[in-house]
């Protein structure tokens, strides 16, 4: 298993949490890859907390399922869990100890990790010049830093925050971007982080997932491969929405960008090269392909139209 592989490490798989008579998250369903920052988006009340806390056993899944390297959180808890570093809550911390004392209580009331692991995860967070400072002096950036060292003391593959921004100024966000991004491409670390603005999150994720009144709304790849020459997005009407799906979400080299409901349209993103290739596949698959046309809409426009032309947040 190489670090920088395309390889899927968490699937939520229709994904639903019905609390009363309400589906607070309906029907939710992506994956995220190792080494991708992915943003999950959503005004305030979308069904981004409830689906974290599915996603890391905090709260039972009502119908669907999330695996994680294969395994089931709702059958294998203990396999499972154990690749997913996460901050859901604001961490706690001793406040007149140091951050490495901090990390060093911690990683003696855990099993199996070694003392060296601490020095690593001070250096992928850039908290080296501090790490010997008590924890009261911090500011919330740096605690927010101290919360991400300690969730990785066990060599994750998936480290899930949500909200990790709230509360930071501009150069903290920055900060935040600069080491998520490097440990998610020098440690092939699969992160995903939510937030309720796009302003925040759209420089530092390459993949962001809208959710609203708990569905899917969009998926959206982000930076560079969003303008990048030779890449399209298109939109494709089919007889078959569902078995279109499958088969597309089988192909590595196309995006799905959103989840059809009762429109059988799929919006994807492939390079324009890999267009016949899918088109045979869909063929080949009895699929019947009624019409393709290209997407240019920016996200920020497609949030508007999303979000009922209101800001998101
Ligand atoms: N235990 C619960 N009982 C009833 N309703 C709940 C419960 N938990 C969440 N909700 C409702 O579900 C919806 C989604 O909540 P959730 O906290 O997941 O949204 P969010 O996208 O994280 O919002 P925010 O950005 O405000 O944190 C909200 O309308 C919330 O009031």
């Amino acid at each position: 298993m190489t670090k920088n592989s395309n390889e899927v490490v968490l699937s939520a798989k229709s994904i639903t949490k019905t609390i009363g008579n309400r589906n607070i998250v309906d029907n939710l369903s992506f994956d995220i890859r190792r080494g991708e920052v992915v943003g999950l988006l959503g005004p305030n009340g979308a069904g981004k907390t409830t689906t974290i806390r599915m996603i890391v056993g905090l709260i039972r899944i009502s119908k669907g399922d999330v695996t994680v390297h294969g395994h089931s959180i709702r059958s294998e808890f203990t396999q499972a869990i154990s690749h997913i570093g996460g901050i859901i809550e604001n961490p706690e911390f001793y406040p007149y100890m140091s951050g490495y004392d901090n990390l060093r209580q911690y990683q003696r009331m855990s099993e199996g990790i070694a003392e060296s692991r601490l020095h690593e995860v001070v250096q992928l967070v850039g908290l080296q010049d501090a790490i010997h400072k008590k924890v009261r002096s911090y500011s919330l950036g740096m605690r927010q830093r101290l919360g991400i060292a300690q969730a990785l003391l066990h060599n994750p593959t998936i480290l899930i925050l949500d909200e990790p921004t709230n509360g930071l100024d501009p150069a903290g966000i920055r900060e935040m971007r600069d080491y998520l991004k490097q440990i998610a491409k020098e440690e092939g670390i699969a992160v995903l982080v939510s937030s309720h603005l796009l302003s925040e999150i759209e420089l530092m994720c390459s993949r962001v997932v809208v959710i609203q009144e708990g569905r899917l709304v969009t998926e959206r790849v982000m930076g560079q491969g969003q303008n990048q020459e030779g890449w399209v997005t298109v939109c494709i009407r089919v007889n078959q929405a569902d078995a279109a799906l499958e088969v597309i979400r089988s192909m590595q080299e196309v995006t799905v960008l959103n989840q059809p409901t009762d429109q059988p349209e799929l919006i994807l993103r492939l390079k324009d090269d890999f267009i016949p290739v899918m088109v045979q596949r869909l063929v080949e698959h009895k699929i019947l392909l009624y019409r393709i046309t290209e997407v240019k809409e920016t996200l920020e426009e497609e949030f508007l139209k999303w979000t009922g032309g209101g800001r998101i947040a």
